[in-house]
């Protein structure tokens, strides 16, 4: 991989987002890139001479087959090891400053809840979690409960959460109620209103890129991500409206997730639409959504008041005198034990995995004849 001064490689490493402190983490031998897009055992990667396709090294589909959160993600930045004939292979994921991660989907499922507990990475290294949510769907308003909980793994992910409430010009009337409503569901975090067809709130978005910074977007399917991506890039970067051609059933949907350099500087990862997004491990990410609840929490008269039927409640109070919807307790009920479930499956996991260690080293030890029981 030449560099030459003329492609100015250092230059462009930089725009994508490099930095001293990721130079010191790179191993010897290895090259950076970003990873701009995954798919099954590679990923295409920008690096100082442009883009390329990468296979995985072993030692990166071994760590990945024992943890999916080892899998390259968009966002990543990766150390290349040149191989002969001019090729290279992804050696090892560079450590996440961020990491946006959903708790893993399983068939089986529980009161609701699904999972194996274990996550999956949606984007990695990004300054900015874009929660996009429309303001009309079909025929419902914003879902307060979707954007409360993708704030809560945004908050998780160690970015800064921004609530984007798109396709306002579907909307006549209530438009300021509506972002009202949604500024109080997530305390202290940024809602701007979004019109691609307008050409409202695209400038705002662009704003939180300045100085190569990375922002991903999520959101449900159809709320706008990529018309959104593509308004900020200035052209036409992600499929939209595309018609499915094998069966022609007419339905859009992104199939490629993309870091995308916007011109005039800064990154920006469109995602497909997720149904349903689970928690992953939480430490303060539900309590920042509901930090209003806990301030209110601390007035209840016990401490340990689980905020049900207890007297002298002063959550309970709250909602009694209309000052806390009753949807949002419920939610605030809901995100926790699925919070607290998936903890409990977190340590399940654990320990089976440790077990599993013990049996292979017994089995070893046995082999090599140092273990009689
Ligand atoms: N009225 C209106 N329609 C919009 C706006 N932005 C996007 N749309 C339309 O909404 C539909 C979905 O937009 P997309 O950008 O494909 O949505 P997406 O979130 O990327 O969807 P997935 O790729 O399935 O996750 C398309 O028909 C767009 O033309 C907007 O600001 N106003
Ligand atoms: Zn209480």
């Amino acid at each position: 991989m030449s560099s030459s001064p003329r492609s100015s490689g250092l230059f462009r490493l930089s725009t994508l987002g490099w930095t001293d402190a990721l130079a010191a983490e790179l191993p010897a031998g290895t090259v950076p890139a970003r990873v701009a897009r995954v798919d099954r055992g590679a990923a295409e990667v920008l690096a100082d001479d442009g883009p390329r396709r990468v296979r995985y090294s072993a030692s990166v589909r071994r760590a990945a087959a024992h943890d999916p959160i080892a899998l390259p993600c968009v966002g990543d930045w990766v150390a290349l090891r040149p191989l002969p004939e001019g090729r290279c292979e992804l050696a090892a994921v560079l450590p996440r400053r961020t990491a946006f991660t959903r708790g893993g989907v399983s068939r089986d499922s529980l009161d609701g809840l699904s999972g194996d507990g274990q996550g999956q990475v949606l984007a990695a290294n990004m300054d900015v979690v874009f929660v996009a949510e429309p303001s009309m769907h079909a025929t419902d308003f914003a879902d307060l409960g979707r954007i409360e909980r993708l704030v809560a793994l945004a908050w998780e992910s160690g970015a800064q959460p921004v609530v984007l409430i798109t396709k306002t010009d579907l909307f006549d009337d209530g438009l300021a109620d509506l972002l009202a409503e949604v500024a109080a569901a997530v305390p202290g975090v940024e809602v701007h209103p979004v019109s691609v067809v307008r050409g409202e709130g695209v400038e705002i978005a662009r704003g939180y890129l300045a100085g190569s910074r990375t922002a991903v977007v999520l959101g449900p399917s159809g709320a706008g991500k990529s018309t959104l991506v593509n308004a900020m890039a200035g052209e036409e970067v992600m499929e939209t409206q595309r018609v499915r051609a094998a069966d022609g059933r007419g339905r859009h949907t992104t199939v490629r997730r993309e870091l995308i350099p916007i011109p005039g500087g800064g990154l920006i990862i469109d995602t497909p639409g997720i149904r349903r997004i689970g928690l992953y491990e939480m430490t303060d990410g539900v309590d920042r959504v509901f930090a209003d609840i806990e301030e209110l929490a601390a007035g209840c008269r016990f401490s340990d008041c689980g905020h049900r039927r207890e007297p002298g409640c002063a959550v309970l109070a709250a909602v009694e005198a209309g000052e806390l919807p009753e949807r949002r307790l419920e939610s605030w009920y809901k995100l926790q034990r699925e919070a607290a479930w998936m903890a409990a499956r977190t340590d399940v996991r654990l320990r089976r995995e440790q077990t599993r260690q013990w049996k292979r080293i017994h089995r070893e030890m046995r082999r090599f004849g140092l273990y009689r029981p």
